[in-house]
């Protein structure tokens, strides 16, 4: 009914003095019922359609208890973001897990925007409570809420597009405005020593890695791919729900020592802007500890195994393989046909970890592991060929790329992150020399750093050339 009111405007102070006498002493009941009369009155003359979006919605899981609603939060990111600076008082915040300040409007203030031709009309409003309320939880009992008007001819436009277009915006300026973070697993053992939280298992820090696909040293057509590859994935939640499989897709990244694996996971990122989590196999326990780790990784995240060749087999039949070799193959081959049961009593005898190949072929895609939206598994190793097929095969490990030594089209990229040139007269000699000499693009980055504020951008290219030609 305050709709009602502030249509009449301030300065009618004496209906204003009836209203609230009449609201004390008329019955509840009745009272409800005159300002409905009133608002279906205006409702029918009004020629505007109004829609509100409350800040807290009951959860889904207990009606007693309230958090903040979705379309809210992505309206206010639309409108901090779009508009802001349009309205007269602003709020400032530093969500929590945002790396930038957000501004939104204040109370009552009121914005335009014109989307397609149509204008419609954002208000944020505040609604106290009528009497005394008891508020459960750390929320204030204001109740607060965005507005949207437009007329009523524009309604198929606003709620057929408009509004899908401010939520997907909204939701997309989150993102963006996200701070990721860099998660590592912490051995169940040594939980205590990092403060009062005994159980956590994961702890982070911000993941600050700069790798972009940019700086990143690849082929293009094959860099082109995998970026593809990975916004059609993130596309691509309805497809995998129609297909019956789960929201997650497997990379193996292999090839030799310093030629951008771990760099491309940082890449990856910072481009989708996910969450990385760094499992250290060796510091878990057995395959239940993996479970737990696993179902507490949020979505859109990163799970990267580094050199998954030296993770498994970390137990003593690893020193029992023939010739001590680090052969994955048979070592997990080996544990594959002694585990029957992931949870078995046998787990927790040594301190070493027991996690097995069947344990961790469950922790990619166990019927557990759809849990918590999409996902990203990266496994690098320097030998794919040591790897159990089961482990690699398309479906678990979907995409296999090769990180490759250096070619001329990723020299050119780091002759451009390292000296900023993009063309110079011994590019050709280098590409010569690079079709026949293999080197890393950790080798070339190395050479081609200048080594003193003097040194020139030809004697960086001159280092490149005299290594090459010793290589
Ligand atoms: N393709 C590349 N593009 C840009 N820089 C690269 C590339 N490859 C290597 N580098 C540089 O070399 C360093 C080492 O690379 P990185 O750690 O990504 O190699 P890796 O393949 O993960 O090696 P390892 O197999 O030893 O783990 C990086 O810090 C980066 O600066
Ligand atoms: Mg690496």
């Amino acid at each position: 009914m305050s709709g009602f009111w502030d249509m009449l405007g301030p300065g009618i102070g004496t209906l204003l003095l009836i209203y609230t006498t009449l609201e004390r002493i008329i019955p509840d009941d009745l009272w409800f019922a005159i300002n409905r009369f009133f608002q279906n009155l205006l409702n029918f003359f009004n020629p505007y359609i109004e829609i509100t979006f409350d800040e807290l919605s009951s959860s889904s899981s207990s009606s007693c208890f309230f958090e903040r609603s979705k379309a809210y939060s992505a309206i206010e990111t639309y409108l901090g973001t779009n508009f802001s600076l349009r309205a007269e008082r602003l709020k400032g915040n530093i969500p929590s897990g945002s790396r930038s300040v957000t501004l939104s409007m204040d109370d009552y203030e009121e914005i335009t925007d014109v989307y397609e031709g149509v204008k419609v009309s954002w208000m944020r409003n505040k609604s106290s409570p009528r009497s005394n309320v008891i508020s459960f939880g750390a929320h204030s009992p204001d109740k607060r809420s965005y507005i949207l008007s437009f007329r009523a001819k524009h309604k198929d436009i606003v709620i057929g597009s408009y509004l899908s277009h401010v939520l997907s915006e909204g939701k997309a300026i989150a993102k963006r405005n996200k701070r990721q973070r860099l998660f590592m697993n912490v051995s169940s053992d040594k939980q205590g020593d990092w403060g009062d939280d005994k159980k956590l298992a994961w702890r982070s820090i911000a993941f600050e890695h700069p790798a972009t696909f940019d700086t990143l040293g690849m082929d293009p057509k094959k860099k082109k791919d995998v970026m593809d590859d990975l916004v059609a994935f993130t596309n691509a939640k309805e497809y995998y729900k129609g297909i019956g499989k789960p929201w997650k897709r497997g990379y193996l990244l292999y090839g030799p020592p310093g030629t951008g694996k771990s760099t491309m996971i940082a890449a990856m990122a910072n481009f989708l802007h996910f969450d990385v989590y760094d499992l250290e196999l060796t510091a878990v326990k057995n395959n239940t500890e993996l479970r737990m780790l696993m179902t507490e990784i949020s979505k859109r995240s990163i799970v990267v195994i580094e050199d998954i060749d030296c993770s498994l087999g970390i137990t003593g039949r690893r020193k029992n393989t023939k010739n001590g070799e680090n052969d994955l193959k048979e070592v997990i081959a080996e544990k594959a046909d002694m585990e029957d049961d992931d949870s078995s009593s046998s787990d927790d005898d040594e301190d070493d970890s027991k996690v097995t190949l069947s344990g961790l072929l469950n922790s990619i895609d166990g019927l557990w592991s759809a849990s918590g939206g999409e996902k990203i598994f990266v496994f690098t190793t320097n030998y794919a060929e040591k790897l159990d097929p089961a482990l690699i095969r398309r479906g678990r490990m979907d995409k296999h790329i090769e990180m490759s030594y250096c070619c001329f089209e990723s020299f050119k990229v780091l002759a451009k992150n390292y000296l900023k040139i993009e063309y110079h007269e011994k590019f050709e000699k280098i590409r010569c020399l690079l079709e026949e000499n293999e080197m890393s693009p950790a080798d070339v980055a190395e050479n081609l750093m200048p080594k003193s504020a003097e040194m020139s951008v030809d004697e960086c290219l001159g280092n490149l050339i005299a290594a090459l030609e010793k290589a």
